[in-house]
């Protein structure tokens, strides 16, 4: 796929596919892409050249049976309303046929304690979790979410990722651009990386960037200094240091690269 803003390539022959089921998050640096690539598939903007095919169906000439499908988590959809959440969502479920219980939906986001409230009342993740009902509510088959937990306090992060994975144990599939990687490790099956329009790579996120069969670094302390080793075998190295100390190794730690690191390593070479 490919798009065009004037000159400026934003898109460049992106090659994407999305398995049914599957949560894949969309990585890349600011102006990488992500968003354009997300509106395109969801049918909001024209793509210059490619093919592209959502549940089947070409999002340039995509009726309204086939948006029904789509669920879309915008940034803040509801929040500055005068109704209140549940009337909001009764509106929103009446748009579609077989909606979820707006109740239900309530619960499963963990808001029902404030069904009554106005949308402007809300916290900022509470709103969220507004968007998301929202966007779910119409009972998608697809679920696009953009930068869904920006905002979000680290316990309500969490809950917000086990409210994902209850979604996908119930088959929605979801494509979500973010910019935190702890996110996209605990939540995605696979993670593509998005620099400059173009794909770098697909992976499942423990695999991105040869993470899974990088060398480990090893750190201790030493003579009151900090040394760190690379190895490939990491056992037999941390049993020679042992065999050095009378006691625990002091500082002990053997690490492998992480999301981030492969991440931005990556980003740095397509720059
Ligand atoms: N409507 C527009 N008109 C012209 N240029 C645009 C338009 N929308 C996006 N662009 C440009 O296209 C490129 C890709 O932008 P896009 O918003 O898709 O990136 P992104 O990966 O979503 O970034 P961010 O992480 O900042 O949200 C950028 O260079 C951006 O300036």
């Amino acid at each position: 796929m490919v798009k065009r803003y004037g000159d400026r390539v934003a898109v460049d022959g992106l090659d994407l596919d999305i398995r049914r089921g599957e949560i894949f998050a969309l990585l890349g640096p600011n102006g990488a892409g992500k968003t354009t690539t997300v509106e395109v598939l969801e049918g909001h903007r024209t793509r210059d050249a490619g093919e592209v095919r959502v549940l089947g169906v070409d999002p340039a000439r995509g009726g309204r049976r086939w948006k029904a499908q789509l669920g879309i988590v915008l940034q803040s959809g509801g929040g500055d309303s005068q109704l209140s959440v549940r009337e909001l969502l009764q509106a929103r479920a009446a748009c579609y046929a077989g909606p979820l219980d707006p109740d239900e939906v309530l619960e499963l986001v963990g808001l029902t304690e404030r069904a009554g409230a106005r949308g402007r009342t809300l916290s900022g993740g509470q709103r969220r979790r507004l968007d998301v009902a929202l966007g779910i509510v119409g009972r998608p088959r697809l679920l696009f979410l953009d930068e869904p937990t920006t905002g979000f306090d680290p316990e309500a992060r969490r809950q917000f990722w086990a409210l994902l994975r209850s979604l996908r144990d119930l088959g929605t599939t979801m494509l979500l651009t973010t910019h935190y990687l702890d996110e996209a490790e605990a939540l995605a099956d696979r993670v593509g990386v998005l620099a400059r329009g173009r794909l770098a790579e697909v992976a499942v996120p423990t695999a991105l960037g040869g993470r899974g069969t990088a060398p480990a670094v090893v750190s201790w302390t030493e003579d009151g200094v900090r040394r760190t080793a690379e190895t490939a075998t990491p056992t037999a190295f941390v049993q020679q240091l042992a065999a050095r100390f009378p006691g625990e190794v002091p500082g002990l730690t053997v690490a492998r690269p992480t999301l981030e690191d492969v991440y931005l390593k990556m980003i740095g070479e397509h720059a």
